[in-house]
């Protein structure tokens, strides 16, 4: 993007920025980051189905519920992620940018200041009459007092500013773990496990430490969704996403790769340790007998997964280091299902 586009985003964002937020208080929105992000398209107008949906419910005279404002964002803005992250970074910008040119205006102000002083002390050295001096300190003090109060209005508008920052900061926070989470399940989604990937490749390479990677994948889910139904296929991938996630320690990473593949990073553990992890999680698995619904009437018999190990070697990156893992799979699957290969 060059300095012109960046600059033309940036007043739009903040032009954005002054209509959505007096139009959301007006509505009793609460500002929060997917609220935003929701009010920020709609003065965009770019997504003209948001757009619409939004006249119909203003014409309508429906109030924002909670339940709306939600259903607003997941229909519409879910996937936008990256984009609203970039929103606030720029408005994150344009406070400091303004913070800046207060502050640049303050110190001018400070040296200004200084000046008349300055001044003063030479007038008064000279030994004016009393009339001179009186309207030296008369213009000393008007001097002084216009001072006080710029400081005055400066310290407010500092203030305002430095809440406005500490309120943008935690909605980076949050918009970040929104952008890295998978909201079926709640775990880490593949684009923060290939941030993560990333960061365990360079690792190992400083520390020459060992680091493992499963790749887990559900067995015949295409059969087990044709059979029971997608919201029950939902269910079930949010139960692997428990399972996987209290079968491992802490500092592991597990994430969901993508449909009904699961990715976990096992830091400082070598092939032998991460084929007893992956053997474990695999067994516990197929050990369980689902059921649910009512009374857990509906049986669901067991779900089985198949596990793909490899663990990191020097001369890796990340396409090898993931593909020997895949390979390791696919092999698990040729074997039968329901088993563990590295
Ligand atoms: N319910 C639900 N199903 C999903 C989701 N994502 C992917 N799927 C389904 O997962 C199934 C994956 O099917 P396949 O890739 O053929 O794999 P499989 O049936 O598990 O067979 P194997 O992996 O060879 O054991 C497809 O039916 C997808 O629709 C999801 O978020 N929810």
């Amino acid at each position: 993007m060059n300095l012109a586009q960046h600059i033309s985003e940036t007043e739009l964002s903040a032009k954005i920025l002054r209509h959505a937020v007096p139009r959301m208080s007006e509505l009793n929105i609460p500002v929060t980051p997917d609220n935003y992000a929701v009010w920020y398209e709609y003065f965009r107008g770019v997504n003209l189905d948001l757009k619409r949906a939004i006249d119909g419910l203003l014409s309508n005279q429906v109030s924002f519920t909670r339940d709306i404002n939600a259903s607003l964002h997941n229909r519409f803005i879910q996937e936008q992620s990256p984009e609203v992250i970039q929103t606030v970074q720029v408005e994150t910008q344009l406070l400091i940018n303004s913070l800046m040119s207060k502050l640049s205006m303050m110190t001018a102000g400070t040296a200004k200041f200084g000046q008349s002083l300055s001044d003063f002390c030479n007038d008064i050295s000279l030994s004016p009459d009393q009339k001179t001096l009186d309207g030296l300190i008369d213009a000393l003090a008007q001097e002084v007092s216009s001072v006080v109060l710029s400081n005055q209005q400066m310290e407010q508008s500092l203030s305002m500013m430095s809440q406005e920052i500490v309120g943008l900061k935690s909605e980076m926070q949050n918009l970040n773990l929104v952008a890295m989470t998978d909201q079926l399940t709640s775990l880490y989604n593949r684009r923060a496990f290939d941030e993560e990937l990333l960061s365990h490749i360079q690792y190992f390479k400083q520390h020459n430490t060992h680091s493992s990677l499963l790749i887990i994948d559900i067995d015949n889910f295409k059969q087990f969704n044709d059979l029971h139904g997608h919201l029950v296929g939902d269910k079930v991938l949010a139960y692997i996403a428990l399972a996987l996630k209290q079968g491992v320690r802490g500092e592991d990473f597990v994430a969901r790769y993508g449909g009904e593949e699961f990715v976990v990073l096992l830091p400082d553990t070598d092939h032998a340790g991460a084929m007893v992890v992956a053997e474990l999680l695999r067994s516990r698995i197929a050990e369980r007998r689902l059921s649910i619904g009512k009374d857990n009437k509906l049986s669901l018999g067991a779900i089985t997964v198949s596990v793909g190990v490899a663990s990191l070697r020097r001369g890796d990156d990340r396409d090898s280091y993931f593909i020997r893992a895949d390979e390791s799979l696919y092999r698990a699957k040729s074997a039968g299902r329901n088993c563990v290969k590295g």
